[in-house]
């Protein structure tokens, strides 16, 4: 089912442990990343991400990412995690498509979709939900262009993350964004073509100098199709 993943091998060079923060206000401004949240190497590389990224925190409540879980655990649980190998994107994960939901988890992805796509636009009209083992990780990838529109939208249940986003041309042009359990996030543009996307292992999951753990975390997230 990783079909959709391509797997980018890149050297990782030192990265500055201060990012630069410079500029991040005005490019914030529009509300669509919490200042709060982003921690980019470079103002070029915030005036690229920016405009094809969102994160609503809080998009889900409680009950809801309990509702999500009930739902998905007994269906995940069937499944082993798996390794992957050198080159797979992913390691330590389970994963499954889903189709029909329960009426209170389709609210939820109605809500996921009417925030990420214009109405009408054609979308996968199967979930991704993928299990992140509290030691599994997200190597850095772009998502197959042949299976997967311009935008990628993902709420965060179970553990907060770092997702980091790295320009597939000039790798010293990063974003760290701090992706709270329950969130909302939105890649699309500049942001899901040129740059990848990865999540940090725990013994990597530092925002800002703070260690932010990394548990078990479970992702559902929606597509739309690449247009014809
Ligand atoms: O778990 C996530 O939020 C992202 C997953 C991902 O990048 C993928 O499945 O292509
Ligand atoms: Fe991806
Ligand atoms: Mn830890």
């Amino acid at each position: 089912m990783r079909f959709w993943l391509r797997g980018v091998s890149r050297p990782r060079g030192p990265r500055s442990p201060v990012a630069l923060l410079i500029g991040l206000s005005r490019l914030c401004h529009t509300g669509a990343l919490p200042e709060s949240h982003v921690l980019p190497s470079c103002q070029a590389a915030m005036s690229r991400v920016s405009p094809g990224l969102r994160l609503q925190t809080d998009f889900i409540t409680g009950e809801e990412e309990q509702e999500l879980c009930r739902e998905l655990e007994p269906i995940l649980r069937k499944r082993r995690y798996e390794s992957g190998h050198w080159d797979d994107a992913i390691h330590g994960f389970r994963e499954i498509e889903r189709l029909n939901w329960s009426p209170g988890c389709s609210a939820v992805l109605q809500r996921v979709r009417e925030e990420a796509f214009p109405s009408g636009q054609a979308q996968l009209s199967l979930v991704h939900v993928l299990d992140l083992q509290k030691e599994g990780y997200i190597k850095p990838h772009v998502d197959s262009v042949k299976f997967c529109g311009n935008t990628i939208a993902g709420i965060c249940l179970l553990s907060s993350s770092i997702m980091r986003l790295v320009c597939v041309n000039s790798p010293e042009e990063w974003v760290d964004l701090l992706l709270p359990r329950r969130c909302l996030y939105i890649i699309s543009g500049t942001a899901r073509y040129d740059f990848t996307h990865e999540i940090l292992r725990d013994e990597e999951s530092f925002f800002n100098g703070e260690h932010v753990e990394r548990d078990r975390r479970i992702s559902v997230i929606c597509r739309n199709l690449p247009a014809s």
